[in-house]
């Protein structure tokens, strides 16, 4: 992707309102500083009666004759509104970069939120934290960058157009130059947007590494990996810092090349234009001053060019994350409803295998589960439980075969559709640092009664003694509770949605014997008002099922049915 098709991506169609806006107001501050530059010559003339050039030629030709005071009055004003031009230009492209930025965060997130779960489930966090912090942030520099750059080549054009009716042939000769300088700075472009590459892998790495190490900080601690914990981090640090550091070498070099051989340029300008054409100082010092203006404008144009391409690499990983993620977009389902589960769940010869897994995780699957029954999934680590279940819930669809519920398939238009009415309820509880009432209600809008319900239906009475009740602050930073306490948690958060399927993923396995038995009698007390599907070992809950379901790579060796279930 060039720069200009990543530019042309960022930029939406309701920001080109705004883009255009922007252009307008640079337009006009090249404006007055060409202005400003051509002033120089009635002035000279007002110092020095006689000095012309063809500024001058021209003033003479419409009978203008400007005096010293009027002339030196002009040039304030001149600046005055160049300054007020360049505040209103300030804001407006930080405005224009603030929003293509958080646009950009909002349609990724939105992508990511809306990608199929087994598209997300191949991603690795890190990466995707990594592109939604800083490498959007990187892109929005690149964005500052190209109106910077943009910002710089039209005050360039402005200075040009002055030149040219100052001193054509400098300005020509100039102009050409500096173009080739441009050019010639293309390698360096290249090689800036390879350390950007560079810096981008160092920050997903490094997140990584940090992720990982504080995902597992009771594990590093418990193990001694505390070295090892900083050690990869300090590497990634490393890594940082030396991608940054080669960066800035280059761009250190390139722009004292530049000005080395601009001033060599100008020098030798100025000697052909006072020595070889004889011409006068009305002629030079305009041409002077306008070189000396344009130097490290051309310089800062390079800069801005060198900084969007180093940033490149940014804006491709974050369209290619966006990209892969709106692929695998489920349909939205806000309209359909799915079958309320009524009669049966049944899977029909369905199988999964994930993209570079040489085996299926499932094959062959026929099963029937009748509206208001138990099963419980059985079977070794890897036997493909979880997998199962997970087509159960409508978040991954068969590669081949069918979920249907009541008799109606679930396909893709339905599968959200239909998860609304599952209750997932996973080996690890998640709580978001947030209160207690936030962590169970989730954004559904249910009243404290329904909420103290679920809890006492979920066997987490303990909740409600809380100090602070369902106020109480939960997760990074508040209350820290029990891994049981938090899968009874969990639980209640499942009944507060009234599901029509209710699964456990090993939902017992962090409880001690205690807290299982009142979870099992819990779970006991919703058998026949949902259907309700249990993955785990432990016998107290497998009793409870009215079908044992075992599994074993990938397929299902025994159906122990505890109960009439036809
Ligand atoms: N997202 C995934 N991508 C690739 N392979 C996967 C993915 N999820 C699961 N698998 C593979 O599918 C197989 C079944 O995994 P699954 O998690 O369903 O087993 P399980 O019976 O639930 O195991 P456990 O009891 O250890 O949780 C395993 O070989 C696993 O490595």
């Amino acid at each position: 992707m060039t720069e200009h098709n990543a530019l042309r991506r960022l930029i939406a169609p309701g920001q080109r309102a705004a883009a255009t806006g922007l252009v307008l107001l640079m337009a006009a501050s090249a404006l007055t500083e060409g202005l400003g530059i051509m002033l120089l010559v009635p002035l000279l003339a007002a110092l020095q009666p006689g000095a012309t050039g063809p500024v001058g030629i021209w003033l003479g030709r419409l009978h203008v004759d400007p005096g010293l005071g009027e002339t030196l009055a002009l040039f304030v004003v001149l600046i005055a509104l160049r300054s007020a031009i360049n505040v209103a230009r300030g804001s407006a492209a930080l405005r224009f970069e603030l929003g293509v930025v958080q646009a950009l965060r909002r349609r990724a997130w939105n992508a990511l939120l809306d990608a199929d779960w087994r598209t997300l489930s191949a991603m690795r966090r890190s990466d995707s934290m990594s592109l939604l912090t800083t490498e959007i942030d990187r892109t929005g520099y690149g964005i500052n960058q190209a109106i910077q750059g943009l910002a710089v080549a039209i005050t360039l054009a402005g200075l040009g157009i002055a030149g040219l009716a100052v001193a054509p042939l400098v300005t020509l000769i100039g102009g050409v130059g500096g173009l080739c300088v441009l050019l010639a700075y293309r390698r360096m472009r290249r090689r800036a947007a390879a350390l950007g590459e560079r810096l981008g892998e160092a920050h997903a790495g490094l997140q990584g590494s940090l992720g990982d190490s504080l995902a597992a900080i009771r594990t590093v601690k418990s193990l001694g990996g505390e070295a090892r914990a900083r050690e990869g981090a300090f590497a990634g640090f490393a890594a940082l810092f030396g991608a940054r550091m080669a960066y800035q070498r280059d761009m250190g070099l390139g722009q004292a090349g530049l000005q080395i051989g601009g001033a060599l340029v100008l020098a030798g300008l100025d000697w052909i234009a006072a020595a070889r054409w004889h011409l006068g100082p009305a002629a030079i010092l305009p041409v002077v001053a306008l070189f000396a203006r344009s130097l490290p404008l051309l310089g800062a144009l390079q800069e801005s060019w060198q900084n969007l391409a180093h940033a490149r690499p940014a804006m491709i990983a974050v369209f290619a994350l966006i990209d892969r993620a709106e692929a695998a977009h489920e349909p939205d389902a806000r309209d359909a409803d799915a079958p309320p589960l009524a009669r049966e769940l049944r899977l029909d010869r369905v199988g999964v295998q994930f993209a570079g897994s040489p085996v299926p995780a499932l094959t062959d699957i026929d099963l029937i589960v009748p509206a208001g029954r138990m099963i419980a999934l059985t079977g070794p680590s890897g036997a493909g439980k979880s997998t199962l279940a997970d087509v159960f819930a409508g978040l991954l669809s068969p590669d081949c075969g069918s979920l249907t519920v009541d008799g109606v398939t679930i396909d893709p238009a339905l599968r959200r559709a239909w998860r609304r009415r599952v209750a997932y309820v996973h080996q690890d509880a998640v709580l978001a640092a947030d209160s207690l009432r936030e962590n169970l209600a989730w954004g559904l809008p249910v009243d404290d009664l329904a909420i103290e319900a679920a809890l006492r239906a979920a066997a987490a009475e303990f909740a409600l003694d809380l100090p602070e009740g369902l106020a109480t602050r939960l997760g990074d930073g508040g209350r820290v509770l029990s891994g049981g306490e938090r899968q009874r948690l969990a639980l209640a958060r499942a009944l507060l949605r009234d599901p029509a399927l209710l699964i456990l993923d090993e939902a017992t396995s962090a409880l001690d014997a205690d807290s299982e038995a009142r979870i099992v009698e819990a779970i006991a007390g919703l058998k026949g008002r949902m259907t309700i599907v249990v993955i785990g070992h432990r016998g107290a809950l497998l009793a409870l099922a009215d079908q044992v379901v075992k599994l074993d790579r990938g397929a299902i060796v025994a159906i122990d049915r505890r109960t009439e279930t036809g």
